[in-house]
């Protein structure tokens, strides 16, 4: 909801926002230029400033002081009205008070498009979009940096992303600023609003004498030209007209024979509010602030840009079915929960065959869920991928709190299959717990909830099967895996270990791929990531990634796995057949859930084999030199003590405060739990002050390192679980 209200006014009023602020921006400029250039007359009165101007220009009718200081006088010659800017200490004319016909010319397409009234509603208009862009916007940062405390939190995503967020997060303060008080103006243009002065001056007239010097009036002599706005002189002729004297107090007449106060009247509330709202718009009075509007007016043609560049990217992006039916008028709904994208070609492969068999088929993301929308719907099916733990991936988010909050189970019936990895401790997690509550709140089950590994088209074409037979269809299901979009990365070096402990094992470094401008734009280039991330490597023969965590960032500059040899693997078999220069294809895939942070907490680091790689990774990147412990389990430290060197080179210049290996096949066999107990006493407190325990390697080993832990931390009274709730226990098994 809050996503389309900041899509739509950025594209309908696109072009409009772009000349608000570029004029906007540009006429900022003009206050604190005339600021500059003004001569300043603060320290005199007015008195002595009307005595100066009046002895040059005896007939000077108004003097006038705009806020920069200016002071400006109006009078007439034979019958002509003549104005211009005077040298208060002289009361000379120096210029012309016409205003630059530039300027002129701006303000009036800043305000009304050059066409008058019409104009100014539409400008009014756009300020309107503005604002709804600025309040949206503000909920779209908030909510993507996680709470308002974070908002100037690391980005992350395409370039497009970050410029749009990085501005956004700096100029929305002034934009909505700008365009509240734009509105504000407008309204008091089409008089929507009240400004009259608060007590409204009757007629006034003079006592019937003329004469009284300018410089002897006390009131004038009083009023310093710093709050003076206006004088306008009385007709000599006539001894009933009067001084007007407009200052930032109020406005006042003055006896032209006695120089004495006549009336005085305040201004009202509302026009206080109009002048200063009058003020942080324009800048007229306020030129610095104003000059800090206008710059943050500029970002809005940036941010235009790169907010039509992130549309159209996921607009391009977005999956195509064909022939996809309105949601109110399909027989079956077809929901998709997937991060990488994979479900849905499993999704696009249903519907097709589902369309073949006569039925009509409405395809959407599962956030899109809305049951009410579902008019003729007899089944909801839901193919979900999961993520991390139990997590549901991107586009299946608030599904599963929507689904229990519905008031009642809809009449269509409902099958879920799952999208996962066997690997996974939470192996289909997110779909499965959507198969629970929707049988918990009474929904009727058309099939028994199913999974499938791998993307395995095996899995899904017997899925289909048991589908087809409760529609009473004739379903074949015959899915080919589309191979993502990959990148093809070449080999730098690599450094094999382990063969003598039949284990072979090599750390793979490749160079960083060079993205196009345009690509990373719209991030669709190699992508930013950190230690931990995941590289989706594609086997020659196969359209199925196999995902290894990183052991680099981006900021090494390179690209480092770690891969173990498995008998009969077909990708790490590829991967072991590598030499320098060869290339693979491979993409990046975030993993947000096993990243070591930027904050300064401790970290307890637990691995074996290769899960050495992702670890090795956040120790390089430690410059900060956060404490970090290393426990590392291996065979023999002759044979696949990967990183060795590193290691120890790390520890020497404070990346690493200190590790511990333990090996399984040296004289005295240890297991990297046997060294995490060996050191519980230090364990204990550093969990205690705060540490983060983060543990990779296979799921034996894991399991024996949260034995320990739990052995660890009870004395304490902790246990891996609450520190797993806390996000300070987290795990990257295979
Ligand atoms: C970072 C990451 C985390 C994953 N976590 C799990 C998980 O916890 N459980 C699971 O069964 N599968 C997990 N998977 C596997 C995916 O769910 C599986 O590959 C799925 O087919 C991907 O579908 P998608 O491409 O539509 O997102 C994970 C994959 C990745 C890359």
């Amino acid at each position: 909801m809050i996503r389309l209200a900041h899509r739509w006014p950025g594209l309908v009023a696109g072009l409009l926002l772009l000349v608000l602020s570029l004029s906007g921006a540009l006429l900022s400029i003009f206050p604190i230029v005339e600021r500059l250039s003004s001569v300043q007359a603060d320290a005199l009165s007015t008195a002595e400033l009307a005595e100066r101007i009046q002895a040059v220009h005896p007939e000077v009718e108004q003097i006038r002081r705009r806020p920069s200081g200016r002071i400006s006088a109006y009078w007439s010659e034979n019958g002509v009205p003549r104005a211009a800017v005077i040298d208060p200490a002289t009361g000379r004319e120096i210029a012309s008070a016409d205003p630059n016909p530039f300027e002129r010319w701006l303000t009036r397409l800043h305000r009304s498009l050059l066409f008058g009234d019409a104009g100014r509603m539409v400008m009014a208009a756009g300020a309107a979009a503005m604002l709804v862009l600025a309040v949206s916007g503000t909920a779209l940062i908030a909510r993507r940096a996680g709470g308002w405390r974070r908002w100037f939190s690391p980005l992350r995503g395409p370039l497009a992303t970050r410029l749009h967020v990085e501005l956004a997060r700096i100029a929305v303060g002034g934009l909505l600023l700008s365009s509240a008080t734009a509105l504000w103006m407008t309204a008091l243009t089409f008089d929507l609003l009240p400004d009259g002065p608060s007590s409204r001056l009757t007629e006034v007239e003079g006592g019937g004498r003329t004469g009284m010097p300018v410089a002897g009036m006390d009131v004038l002599k009083r009023t310093p030209v710093s709050q003076l706005r206006s004088l306008s002189f009385p007709d000599p002729a006539d001894a009933t007209d009067v001084f007007t004297l407009k200052t930032d107090r109020g406005t006042s007449h003055l006896d032209q024979g006695t120089g004495v106060l006549l009336a005085w009247s305040d201004p009202s509330a509302w026009q206080r509010v109009s002048e200063t709202i009058d003020m942080l718009h324009t800048g007229r009075g306020a030129a610095a602030l104003g000059l800090v509007l206008g710059f943050m007016a500029l970002s809005v043609p940036v941010m235009a840009g790169t907010g039509f560049v992130l549309w159209f990217a996921g607009w391009r992006a977005r999956p195509r079915i064909r022939g996809n039916v309105a949601a109110g008028r399909a027989e079956t709904v077809l929901l998709v929960g997937s991060e990488g994208g994979s479900t849905w070609g499993f999704a696009a492969t249903l519907h097709t065959a589902l369309s073949a068999a006569g039925q009509t088929v409405h395809a959407a993301p599962m956030s899109s869920f809305e049951p009410a929308r579902y008019r003729q719907a007899r089944r909801i099916l839901i193919l979900s991928a999961t993520y991390g733990d139990s997590a549901a991936p991107a586009s299946a988010r608030g599904f599963l709190d929507r689904l229990k909050f519905l008031p009642a189970a809809p009449s269509a019936a409902l099958a879920v299959l799952g999208f996962g990895d066997r690997s996974f401790p939470g192996y289909c997690a997110f779909a499965q717990a959507v198969a629970d509550v929707a049988e918990a709140e009474g929904w009727h089950m058309l099939v028994p909830f199913r999974t499938v590994n791998r993307q395995s088209p095996q899995d899904f074409a017997c899925w289909g099967q048991s589908l087809g037979a409760a529609m009473g269809l004739e379903l074949e299901l015959a899915h080919q895996p589309v191979r993502p979009a990959a990148f093809p990365l070449t080999l730098v070096s690599r450094r094999d270990y382990g063969a003598e402990v039949q284990a072979p094992t090599i750390i793979l470094r490749f160079a960083l791929p060079k993205s196009p401008f345009w690509l990373r734009l719209t991030g669709r280039g190699f992508g930013r990531f950190v230690a931990g991330d995941l590289l989706g490597v594609l086997p020659d023969s196969s359209a199925v990634p196999r995902f290894y965590s990183l052991a680099s960032g981006e900021r090494d500059g390179f690209i480092e796995i770690v891969v173990r040899k498995h008998p009969a693997g077909l990708c790490s078999g590829q991967l072991f057949e590598l030499r320098p220069g060869d290339a693979i294809n491979a993409f990046l895939r975030r993993n947000p859930g096993f990243h070591a942070g930027r904050d300064a907490a401790p970290l307890i680091l637990v691995g074996a084999g290769t899960g050495i790689g992702p670890l090795a990774g956040f120790i390089r990147a430690n410059a900060r030199r956060r404490p970090i412990r290393l426990f590392f389990g291996m065979r023999h430290p002759d044979s696949d003590f990967l990183y060795g060197e590193e290691l120890e080179g790390w520890r020497r210049n404070g990346q690493l405060q200190r590790f511990d290996t333990a090996c399984s096949r040296a004289r005295q066999p240890r297991y990297v739990q046997d060294a995490l107990r060996g050191e519980s006493a230090e364990v204990a407190r550093m969990v205690r002050e705060g540490a983060r325990v983060m543990v990779c390697g296979g799921r034996d080993m894991a399991a024996g390192v949260s034995a320990a832990l739990a052995d660890i931390l009870a004395p304490i009274g902790l246990t891996p679980a609450l520190l797993r709730a806390e996000g300070r226990y987290v795990e990257d098994v295979f």
